[in-house]
């Protein structure tokens, strides 16, 4: 693994840092494989970013996006992932439907809904049961209790490590997931991650020794490249 932490002084210079890398993975895998296929994050720090890559002339049709995880919602809830994205990214460019790869919540059976959002991965990247493809990027966020996708402390979903996806579990409500594996699977694993209230966290999965069950971070261990990417406040005291 090959790890990178840089802490940036402030929200838009982690926004042009974590734009900058994006782009300069997105023109290697173009040039190497013919697309670029990236695994998005929720919650509230990626959504400047989103916008920041809707501004720029992309070769949309090159693009396919993924998402890591997903609130169990539909896709026209507010507390949705894709709605979050479809607003600040895919909605204001030309990007074909079908490179969209949402994940799919309307089956009414979280687990039925993993299953089928795994055989759509599984297609997309023509691989078979166990096999577990690379995405050129994976975005992640971390929350201020350690997690990240919805991989959350001391939940069933950190010990599934033989699918792509599985059912998380938020405070009693369910989640779809990228599996840790499938996470650390992917050529660059991007963690971009903003605000005091994450830094006791972040001295935790950062600590030599900690609990992985307590601080999911930690399982995040890429055979390819892992970046870090904070703001100051986040990264004050690393
Ligand atoms: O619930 C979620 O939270 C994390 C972190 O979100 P943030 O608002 O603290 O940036 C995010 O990575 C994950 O995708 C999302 O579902």
């Amino acid at each position: 693994m090959n790890k990178t932490v840089e802490v940036l002084p402030d929200q838009s210079a982690l926004v042009a840092r974590a734009l900058e890398l994006i782009l300069s993975k997105l023109e290697t895998a173009i040039g190497q494989r013919g697309r670029f296929t990236i695994a998005l994050s929720g919650g509230s720090t990626p959504k400047p970013l989103y916008e920041a890559i809707a501004a720029e002339k992309l070769p949309w049709d090159k693009i396919h996006v993924f998402w890591g995880d997903e609130r169990y919602v539909p896709p026209d809830h507010p507390d949705s992932n894709e709605l979050m994205a479809r607003r600040a990214w895919l909605d204001r460019v030309d990007i074909p439907a079908a490179n969209i790869h949402a994940i799919p919540t309307l089956e009414g059976d979280p687990a039925a809904s993993a299953t089928k959002y795994e055989q759509h991965l599984q297609e997309f990247f023509n691989c078979s049961p166990g096999e577990f493809p690379a995405l050129d990027v994976a975005l992640q966020g971390m929350g201020d209790d350690g997690h990240t996708a919805s991989l959350f402390p001391h939940t069933e979903a950190l010990k599934v490590s033989d699918r792509l996806i599985t059912v998380g579990n938020k405070d009693g409500n369910p989640r779809i997931t990228f599996t840790y594996p499938f996470i650390n699977s992917a050529r660059s694993v991007i963690f971009v991650v903003a605000g005091a209230n994450k830094r006791p966290a972040l001295a935790q999965v950062f600590a030599p020794v900690a609990d992985d069950s307590t601080y999911p971070s930690r399982l995040i261990q890429p055979q390819g490249e892992l970046w870090w990417l904070l703001d100051e406040e986040a990264g004050l005291e690393l």
